[in-house]
């Protein structure tokens, strides 16, 4: 039987408010905020044990560094289910969290969990990773539930870049459907796409072996094929000849991959790090290329050996 828990949830959006029903449902004493909210920042954070933001990335410094002047209990542990980078600095929201409060642990979840799936009470699982693992375990039994599978991931890195990085290719997904190129065609997108993943996230310092977990590979494939995805559904209305503007105008919640396409841009230029599918992700974004002069600029590149 697990303890009866505090816990703030801030962002009241589709998934802080999914979250907040898998936890009341585990039986814990559950405070949403949000800045449409009655409740005051400083009254929802007293006396939490758990402080999980599901706030979108632009907000997230902003957030964390109010929540700075709140007072807290010292074992506080923050959760974080942003899949964002920051666009100034392409820290990652467990960074931003970590650096606002250096002593507490910081524990982030991250799965293929569609949020509308997950209010229908459908079974899923996710991942929740920390550098202290007595936190992630904690938070493991917070929200398990015989609906809400949770493991345990020691590459906290690996499992927030597995959720950021896929909404870039959850985009190409997305215009792949909305040009009806095949099923063969979002196999070849999809796979290519995890070997891009993997080799950022290389990069940035996450182990290869995450991305072929949940946080990587299970998101990826979760948001590639469901139009219920944001990101999806923007490269698919993209596909379809709308513009960027008008689809974000009338898109239900955030598209994080938009923004974080231009983040990745910007490090693979900066890097010399060789990203072909985000590269025509940003373009298309950026109204430089059409979906189709997007999918000859992939298959016309040099052949090469599939791994190098
Ligand atoms: N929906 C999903 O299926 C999943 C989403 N995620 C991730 O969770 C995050 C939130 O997504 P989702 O809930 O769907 O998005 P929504 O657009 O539904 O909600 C966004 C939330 O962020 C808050 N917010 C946005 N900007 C700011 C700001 N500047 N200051 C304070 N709060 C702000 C909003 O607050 P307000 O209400 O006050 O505007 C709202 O509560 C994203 O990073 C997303 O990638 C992760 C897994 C699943
Ligand atoms: O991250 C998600 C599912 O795991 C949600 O994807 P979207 O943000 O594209 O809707």
């Amino acid at each position: 039987m697990v303890q009866e828990t505090t816990i703030a949830i801030l962002g009241a959006g589709a998934w802080g408010a999914a979250l907040a029903n898998l936890a009341a449902a585990n039986g814990h004493r559950v405070r949403l905020w949000s800045r449409q909210g009655t409740e005051m920042l400083q009254a929802v954070v007293q006396d939490a044990q758990i402080v999980l933001s599901a706030i979108s990335m632009k907000g997230v410094r902003t957030v964390a560094s109010q929540v700075q002047s709140c007072p807290l209990s010292p074992e506080t542990i923050f959760v974080t289910a942003t899949k964002g980078l920051e666009p100034q600095t392409t820290a990652t929201p467990t960074q931003i969290w970590q650096a606002a409060f250096p002593n507490h642990p910081v524990v982030v979840l991250s799965g293929p969990n569609l949020s509308a799936e997950i209010q229908k009470s459908l079974p899923a699982a996710t991942v929740v990773a920390s550098n202290i693992y007595t936190a992630a375990q904690k938070v493991q039994l917070l929200f398990s539930s015989p609906r809400f599978r949770v493991y345990t991931n020691p590459d906290p890195l690996g499992v927030e870049l597995g959720g950021t990085l896929k909404n870039v290719m959850a985009i190409a997904a997305g215009v792949c459907d909305g040009l009806q190129l095949g099923t063969n065609a979002k196999a070849a997108l999809v796979t290519r796409g995890l070997t891009e993943m993997v080799r950022i996230g290389n990069f940035l310092g996450a182990k290869t072996e995450t991305f072929y977990g949940l946080s990587g590979l299970g998101d990826l494939l979760a948001t590639c094929n469901s139009p219920l995805s944001r990101n999806y559904q923007v490269g698919y209305q993209m596909a379809c000849g709308k513009t960027l503007t008008n689809i974000l105008a009338n898109l239900p919640g955030t598209a994080e991959g938009v923004n974080t396409c231009q983040v990745l841009m910007q490090l693979a230029q900066q890097q010399n790090i060789y990203m072909p599918i985000t590269e025509q992700v940003y373009r298309l974004l950026q109204s430089e290329v059409t979906p189709q002069q997007a999918l000859d600029e992939l298959m016309l590149r040099n052949i090469k050996p599939e791994y190098h």
